[in-house]
């Protein structure tokens, strides 16, 4: 089949190549003329395993980009929508650039004669594809949805740093589309997929898309909770959990206590769907627990720090994690910023390191020096925080005795202590 992919972020990348690998025609369209170089130039446009491979397989062959709407629609029979849906200043979506990429596709559908479908992958609260994107295509394209054209939503669940395998091997794939016709072009692009499909409305995959990521965001604040009173109480709170999560009703993934959940969707998609709620006039108490836990659970590493070399000003702290999770460049809402944040309002030094968010970082806070090993940050630093579970900060040993004050607080339950060749003064957040 021929398909087009709006947006070449994260998920509109992967999606792309990944369709070209089951043998689709795949044309991906950004307003970002920098990114549709990069694409026609058979380079990534992100930092994903396996992503640049495929985008060299395929780019010019069966996969090319471009900024015309025009041209990718009259040589596709499906649209799929992957831009960003921000948080507004509220917390609830922002759909200004849903609504912009779904005038622009109405435009180019305005002249196309054969029929086309529109399927929203972008994360958005339930009603969206029915009542904001489904009348902006009608207007524009002056056609009628379920005749002219079809609509679908078609959420997506792949995980950075995993997304090429995740979108490749999916434990589900949901399409909820306005008729027969519409899920059906959807479905065939999955053909070659070990996947079951999930058939429902619009906006029942809407809400299984947030009900997703809600569960899994919840469950991560519930083992932040644990973990805080087990420390408390001088109990190993993974312990707790490895026991807790052999019972198959609750499953011990994602039950890791530490600095607790960042990324582009969890802290987002919490508020979206808070936001939304809110605005049907049911206040949603557990999910406002769920992001109150998450904003508090960072500071804590500070709190720890403080506990052990009082007043950091002009203290050295070395910042080993930038990335809001490792096998990512990715620093969106990553709990190292509050906690950056913090120490530069409390006139700490910080050296940072991080082996892929480094740049990233940078543009955000270009006060912290930036080193190109944990050794190097780790060199006369009076304390040490641990944010983000890159493999690499597992194996630190040695390395540790450089500091000028061995203080390590560990956010992610990455070192044993025990197992060092040298002594340190060791914290968990919740351990
Ligand atoms: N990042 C992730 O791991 C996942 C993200 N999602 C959802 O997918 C959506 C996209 O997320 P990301 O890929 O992370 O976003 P992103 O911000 O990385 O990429 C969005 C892309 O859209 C382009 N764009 C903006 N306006 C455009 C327009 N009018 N026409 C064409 N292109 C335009 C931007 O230049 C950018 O390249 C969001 O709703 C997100 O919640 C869903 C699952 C996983
Ligand atoms: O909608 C999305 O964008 C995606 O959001 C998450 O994927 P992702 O944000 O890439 O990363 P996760 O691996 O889920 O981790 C998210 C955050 O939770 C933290 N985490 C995870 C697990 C855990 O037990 N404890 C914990 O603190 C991680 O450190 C990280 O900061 C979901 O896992 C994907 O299914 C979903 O498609």
């Amino acid at each position: 089949m021929k398909v087009s992919i709006i947006g070449s972020g994260y998920v509109g990348s992967v999606s792309a190549a990944c369709f070209a690998d089951l043998g689709h025609e795949v044309i991906c369209i950004d307003i970002d003329e920098e990114k549709v170089k990069q694409i026609n130039a058979g380079i990534a446009p992100i930092w994903e395993e396996g992503l640049d491979e495929l985008m060299e397989k395929y780019t010019q062959k069966t996969l090319i980009a471009t900024s015309d709407y025009d041209y990718a629609v009259q040589n596709s029979d499906a649209s799929f929508i992957c831009v960003g849906t921000p948080s507004g200043d509220d917390g609830s979506i922002d759909l200004s650039i849903v609504k912009a990429a779904s005038a622009s596709l109405g435009k180019a559908i305005a002249k196309k004669d054969s029929y086309h479908v529109v399927v929203v992958k972008s994360t958005v609260v339930p009603e969206t594809t029915e009542k904001v994107v489904l009348p902006i295509v009608e207007e524009y394209s002056g056609k009628k949805a379920g005749k002219d054209f079809g609509i679908a939503m078609n959420p997506e669940f792949l995980r950075e740093g995993k997304a090429v395998y995740d979108f490749m091997h999916p434990d589900k794939i949901v399409v909820g589309a306005i008729d027969e016709r519409s899920g059906f072009v959807v479905s065939e692009l999955y053909r070659k997929l070990d996947c079951e499909i999930t058939h429902t409305n619009p906006r029942t995959a809407e809400m299984i898309k947030y009900v997703n990521n809600s569960f899994l965001a919840t469950k991560i604040s519930f083992a932040n909770e644990i973990g805080n009173i087990c420390k408390q109480l001088d109990i190993d709170t993974y312990e707790v959990m490895d026991a807790v999560g052999t019972d198959f009703r609750i499953e011990r993934q994602f039950l890791n206590c530490g600095a607790g959940f960042g990324g582009s969707c969890f802290p987002k998609d919490v508020k979206a769907i808070i936001g939304k709620a809110n605005m049907i006039g049911y206040a949603p108490q557990l999910l406002e627990s769920v992001v109150d836990v998450n904003d508090r659970q960072p500071l804590k590493m500070i709190e720890l720090l403080q506990e052990k070399i009082g007043d950091l000003k002009n203290k050295r702290i070395a910042v080993l994690g930038l990335a809001f999770k490792n096998d990512t460049d990715d620093i969106r809402e990553s709990r190292s910023i509050p906690v950056i944040a913090e120490l530069l309002r409390l006139d700490a030094d910080i050296t940072a390191y991080d082996p892929m968010a480094e740049e990233s970082m940078k543009k955000l806070f270009p006060a912290v020096a930036y080193c190109k090993t944990a050794a190097q940050a780790l060199q006369e630093a009076d304390g040490c925080l641990i944010m983000t579970e890159w493999g690499e900060f597992r194996e630190l040993d040695k390395e540790f005795n450089s500091m000028a004050n061995r203080v390590v607080i560990d956010g992610r339950h990455l070192i044993k202590p025990e197992r060092l060749s040298v002594e340190i003064d060791y914290e968990g957040i919740c351990w």
